[in-house]
């Protein structure tokens, strides 16, 4: 097994952590590298949940601190192995968000006695179905190693600034349906698959909404994200699914986000998949980092795990390296200066 060594440079340390592939799923062998890794720091009491590892002092200080990464990446996109060229290190999951961890690892490693007690959270799947996302897990069997901090940074790409709260996301399958018939004689049947393109116009005229909240603008988003139809080349198919991706702002519940899609699609069936709740951005909660690290903060578009703190009454912000539009795509890369910045703003807060 590959071993990494915490005490080497951050941008080393990323590609370290890139050049060990973690889709969702597959996280077992990085989980134990992290974990082998920590084990080895005298100052942290380490746990294994999984695929997930928690690292965390017991200094019996008044405060605690939580600072958490996810260890899976979306799938590869011919982007492996690492490089490091132009300034920055570039391959799977460097932006979203392996540059992250690795700041976390750092400071994990180099700080044996902060002025807060610390916990680290290093966790599998987070960019799958919620009820597999490591975090859910350790908040369902032990509460008690993540519900006592303060405040829960989350390393996800925000610029290395302060990207605040988060949005809700709400995937369902909009269902249109037609009648089969044999293709050569086409004209008895209903052909969903063209009906389906009602559907598509409707989404593709949609002007999402620009929600103002605490001065931050969230920027919805509603489109389709599949197209699913076909029975057999000589049948007209009967029923195409349309599966939808709707990012809603965070002072909308699930359930207002799952009513807006069904007033807009009244006429079809609409089956929801999964409807998750976003996070206000809480910036009076969350002022005193902000403060500290003098940035002006501003929305979280994709939906992050501070939601999951938000519920649990754990004030949280995302800070992390990595400009979080190269996340999920092939060229995702994270400059080494955001690497070095956020590794040294933290340290220096957390010292
Ligand atoms: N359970 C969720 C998981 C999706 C999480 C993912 N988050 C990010 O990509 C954060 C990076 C960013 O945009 O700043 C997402 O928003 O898709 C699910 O249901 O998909």
């Amino acid at each position: 097994m590959t071993s990494l060594d915490l005490t080497a440079d951050v941008v080393g340390l990323t590609r370290a952590l890139v050049d060990l592939p973690s889709e969702s799923g597959q996280e077992a062998l990085l989980a134990d590298t992290v974990e082998e890794a920590l084990r080895g720091l005298a100052h942290l009491s380490v746990e294994r949940i999984g695929n997930s590892v928690v690292a965390r002092t017991a200094l019996g200080r008044p405060r605690r601190t939580l600072i958490a990464g996810h260890l899976d990446t979306v799938p590869a996109a011919g982007n492996l192995p690492s490089r490091l060229a132009d300034g920055s290190v570039h391959g799977l999951g460097a932006c979203d968000m392996k540059g992250g961890v690795a700041v976390a690892l750092r400071l994990a490693a180099s700080l044996p006695d902060p002025a807060q007690d610390l916990t680290f959270v290093f966790y599998e799947c987070e960019e799958v179905e919620g009820d597999r996302n490591g975090l859910h897990r350790i908040a369902a069997e032990r509460p008690d190693l993540i519900d006592d901090a303060a405040l829960a940074i989350l390393m996800e790409p925000s610029d290395a600034g302060v990207e605040a709260g988060c949005q809700g996301i709400l995937n369902a399958d909009i269902v249109v349906r037609g009648e089969r018939a044999h293709t050569a004689r086409a004209w008895k049947g209903v052909n969903a698959a063209h009906k389906a393109a009602r559907v598509l116009q409707r989404l593709d005229d949609h002007a999402p909404e620009r929600v103002v909240i605490d001065g931050l603008e969230y920027r919805e988003g509603l489109g389709a994200v599949a197209v699913r139809a076909g029975v057999a080349g000589n049948v007209v198919p009967d029923e195409c699914l349309i599966t939808v991706n709707y990012r809603f702002a965070p002072n909308r519940s699930p359930e207002e986000a799952e009513a807006r899609l069904r007033g807009m699609f009244q006429e079809y069936e609409v089956r929801v998949a999964e409807a998750v709740a976003g996070a206000l951005p809480g910036l009076d909660r969350i002022a005193g980092l902000v403060d500290a690290l003098g940035v002006r903060p501003r929305p979280k578009f994709g939906w992050t795990d501070v939601a999951r703190f938000a519920a649990l009454g754990v004030a949280a912000l995302n800070y992390g390296p990595g400009d979080p539009s190269l996340a999920h795509t092939a060229g995702e890369y994270v400059p080494v200066a955001h690497l070095r910045e956020c590794e040294e703003r933290l340290r220096s807060w957390l010292r």
